[in-house]
C-alpha cells in the first residue's frame, strides 16, 4: 500500500535545469517522485535529465547507474511503430519509472513501446519502465473533442482508449480524475491510472478543463497523481506537497 505522499509526482515543467535540480532535491522524500516533460527535455535534453534525477552522478555514463529520485519521463511519444519503438529504446537507460505514448497512436505502436521497453530493459538488467498511455489529455473538454470529430461524453472516448490500451499489453493509462471509476469498472484494480488535472480546492485551473481535487481524486482509485503548478508554483513548494499528501492521507 502506497502512502499518500507516495502517490505524488511533482510535474517539473521549467526549462531551467537549476531550478529543476532545486525542487526535485527539496522534495525528495516528501513526495513520490518527480515528471521531466516536453518542455524540461526540449530544453535540455537526456543529460538534463541526468542531471535532475541522478544528482552528483550526472556525469554518469548511460545506463551505469540508478536515479536516487524516480521520475515519470513524460514525452508522449506519437508517431509510427518504427519511430516510437527507437525513441523508446533512447529513453529507457536513463533509468524513468514510468514512460507514456499517446493511445491515439494505435494498437501497433502501443505494442512496438512496450516491445522496445522491454527490448532495452533486458540487457540493462533493470526493471523495464512501466509502459501508459494518455488517453484524452486533461486539457480537453467535449467542445475540444468534437473539434476534433470527436463526438459524445469524453468518458466514452477515455474508456475506450483504456481498454486498447490494456488490450495491447500496457501498464496502465493516464486520464483525468472524472473517468476513474468507468476506468476501474471496464479495466479492474490493478491496471495503473496515472492522473494530471488536479488542483486543490480554490487553486486556479489554469489551462486544465477535466479538474478534481487530490483527495477526490484518491478516493476515486487513482494511483498516481501529477502535479505541477499548486507545488511548483506555491510560496513554498514543500509545503504545499506536505499539505496535499495530507489532505488525501
Ligand atoms: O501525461 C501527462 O502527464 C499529462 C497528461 C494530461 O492529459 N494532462 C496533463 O496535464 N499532463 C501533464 O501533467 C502536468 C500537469 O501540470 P499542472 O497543470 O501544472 O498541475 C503537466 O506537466 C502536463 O504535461
Amino acid at each position: 500500500m502506497l502512502q499518500p505522499k507516495d502517490r505524488i509526482l511533482v510535474a517539473l515543467d521549467t526549462p531551467d535545469v537549476g531550478a529543476a535540480q532545486d525542487l526535485s532535491r527539496a522534495l525528495q522524500g516528501h513526495v513520490g517522485g518527480v515528471k521531466l516533460g516536453l518542455e524540461f527535455f526540449n530544453f535540455n535534453g537526456p543529460q538534463g535529465v541526468r542531471a535532475v534525477t541522478h544528482g552528483d552522478e550526472a556525469e554518469t555514463p548511460r545506463g551505469q547507474s540508478t536515479p536516487n529520485q524516480p521520475f515519470f519521463l513524460d514525452l508522449k511519444f506519437h508517431d509510427i511503430p518504427n519511430t516510437v519503438a527507437g525513441a523508446v529504446r533512447g529513453v529507457v537507460p536513463l533509468g524513468p519509472k514510468i514512460i507514456n505514448v499517446h493511445a491515439s497512436g494505435g494498437p501497433a505502436m502501443m505494442k512496438a513501446a512496450l516491445d522496445a521497453a522491454n527490448f532495452a530493459a533486458e540487457p540493462l538488467g533493470v526493471v523495464r519502465p512501466m509502459v501508459i498511455a494518455v488517453t484524452v489529455l486533461t486539457s480537453m473538454d467535449e467542445d475540444d473533442l468534437g473539434a476534433v470529430g470527436q463526438q459524445g461524453p469524453a468518458v466514452e472516448q477515455v474508456v475506450r482508449l483504456a481498454e486498447l490500451t490494456q488490450k495491447c499489453g500496457l501498464d496502465g493509462v493516464v486520464c483525468s480524475a472524472r473517468e476513474i471509476s468507468a476506468i476501474r469498472k471496464a479495466c479492474g484494480p490493478d491496471f495503473k491510472l496515472i492522473v494530471p488535472g488536479i488542483r486543490p480546492e480554490g487553486s486556479d485551473t489554469g489551462d486544465q478543463k477535466r479538474t478534481m481535487t487530490p483527495k477526490q481524486a484518491v478516493e476515486a482509485g487513482a494511483d498516481y497523481l501529477v502535479i505541477g503548478r499548486p507545488i511548483t508554483q506555491a510560496y513554498n513548494p514543500v509545503a504545499a506537497a506536505k499539505a496535499i499528501a495530507d489532505s488525501i492521507g
